[in-house]
Parts: C-alpha cells; structure tokens; sequence
C-alpha cells in the first residue's frame, strides 16, 4: 500500500531533557521524519505555532502528503494540572485500599460518555495511568493520561468522525469533564474547507477558561489547522493533585507546570461557540 500522507504533532515536553534522541529537539525530530517522509509530494513541512509570549504552549506539526487529502476532521486536545479527584481515578488503588481495573477507570471518569457509541479498549498502568483506543464506524479515538502530581497530564484525539453529528463545543466539555485541567489546548485540522467541518471551524470560546491564543495555519493538501491554548480562570479554586510515583523526575523544570483546580471546574464549564473567527499571527516556521 503505497503511502498517501503522514502527520506528526505535538505539544510542549513536560521534561524535554528526559527526552531520547530523535526528541531531543524539533529539529532534531523534522531531519528524522524528513529522511523517511521527506520524498513525498509536498516535501516536509514543519510548522511551530503558538503566542511567542507564551512559550510554554506552542504547538509543533509535521505534515508531508503525496496527493490532496480526502475530506476530514481531526481534533487534539493537550491537558496538564488536572482536577485532584479526576486525577485519583486513574490510580490502581485508592488511598482506602480499594483496587480499580481499566472498565471502572472508563467509567468512573466519564470517558464512556465522551462518545458513548465508541467501542472502547482500555489499559490500566501500574501503580497508575491509563491509555484507550475506541473506534465507532469510521471513527477513532484514543486517549492517554499521566494522573501523578505536578505532571499530571492527560491527551484526547477523535478523527474520522461526521463532523454534522458531533458539536464541537459539547465534545469539548465532556473532554474537560472527565479531567478538570488548569490548562489545555485544542488543534483541529481540517481537509476539505471550512464550510463541510461546520462547528469545528470556528473559535471555541468557554466561561471558565481564557483563551490564550488562536492561531492558524494552512497545511498543503488544502489543510486548515485551528490552534487555540485555555487557561482556567483566575478566580477558581486552587488544589492538589495525587501523588508523583516517578521520583527520578521530581527536580527537573516543568515547562507545563501549572496550578490545578478542584471540583468548581466542572460545575462551571459552560461552553458556547461563536459565529466570527479571530484570526491572530504568531505563525513560526522553523
Ligand atoms: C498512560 S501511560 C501513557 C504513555 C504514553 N507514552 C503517552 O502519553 O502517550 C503514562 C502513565 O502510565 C504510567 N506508567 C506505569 N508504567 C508505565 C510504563 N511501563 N510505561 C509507560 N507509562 C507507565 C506513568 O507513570 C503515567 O502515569
């Protein structure tokens, strides 16, 4: 099967000096998938978009493609501080003794609700963590959290979806209500035109957050990339979150760290989607 396209994007590494080689930097990262990719049609294309005043919340794409995608919409949610009871789901036993498996991590946090059509396959991580791939028709899904404290992290993709049936906005909130993050961001490229992606073209906008940032980019193979970074607002709670068990990293920087707050998060998130989109610059091309 011949290849038709390839996409590589990240956020910002929580321990970048943790990081092996080909990760130690994103060049480093481009000159690796330009030597496999960097042949098809378009060549290698390497894009690091964000607020230059935020440096901790860029975004890093590499899109190399041989012919014009086919219609599609992909969305990336990146999410560090999360809420300190959501974060506790995702460790095996809890502080009383009880012990919890994968099933009762995919409900217990309201993934299952996240698109309850999916099909779920879900992994639990010893002493904790949590990793999920789900497919429904064409759709896939797949999720990763990291619930320790002071890294705690948690990554939400869908793609293949019918961008008609599934709202962005409401999508969206019950990403952030399975995990209550301080901050996230969401990437959304779409192929085909804005107009075919409906909602998923426009600015997300939501109460409890501030929107950082919007960014956008084109892609070659007619691609739109929609960037935007969330903080929580200042005036809710602040708290903890469970334990690290990864001591080795305790002492590095923490380009992400962020305070996280409780419970309130939630019960906030309310979420509307507006009509006009904000064009911003602050396009890197490294
Ligand atoms: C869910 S895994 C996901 C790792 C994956 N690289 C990602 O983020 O896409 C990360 C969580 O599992 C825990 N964990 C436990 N054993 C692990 C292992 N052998 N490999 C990776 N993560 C492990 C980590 O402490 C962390 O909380």
């Amino acid at each position: 099967m011949p290849l038709a396209a390839v996409k590589y994007s990240r956020g910002m590494f929580i321990f970048p000096s943790a990081q092996p080689a080909p990760h130690r930097s994103f060049s480093e990262e481009v000159a690796a998938l330009n030597r496999y990719f960097g042949g098809l049609k378009s060549g290698g294309n390497a894009y690091v978009i964000g607020d230059p005043a935020r440096p901790g919340q860029k975004w890093h794409i590499y899109y190399a493609t041989e012919y014009p995608e086919q219609p599609m919409v992909n969305l990336e949610m990146c999410m560090t501080g999360l809420d300190k009871k959501k974060a506790s789901v995702f460790f095996k036993t809890s502080a009383d003794g009880n012990t919890t498996c994968a099933k009762e991590m995919t409900k217990r946090s309201g993934i299952s609700e996240i698109i309850p059509e999916m099909e779920i396959c879900d992994f639990d991580f010893e002493p904790c963590g949590y990793s999920m791939n789900a497919i429904h028709d064409s759709a896939f899904s797949t999720i990763h959290v990291t619930p320790e404290d002071g890294f705690s992290y948690a990554s939400y993709e869908v793609m293949g979806f019918d961008a008609t049936a599934l709202a962005y906005g409401e999508l969206v909130k019950r990403v952030l209500r399975s995990f209550g993050p301080s901050e996230f961001s969401v990437a959304v490229t779409i192929f085909g035109g804005r107009g075919q992606a409906v909602t998923w073209g426009k600015k997300l906008d939501a109460d409890v957050y501030d929107c950082n940032n919007m960014v956008e980019q084109e892609l070659p193979g007619g691609g739109l990339l929609i960037y935007q970074s969330f903080s929580a607002a200042e005036d809710v709670v602040v708290a903890g979150s469970p334990k690290s068990v990864l001591h080795c990293f305790e002492r590095e920087n923490m380009e992400n760290a962020a305070p996280v707050k409780d419970g309130k998060l939630a019960n906030l998130l309310c979420w509307e989607e507006e009509d006009a989109m904000e064009e911003k610059d602050g396009v890197l091309v490294e």
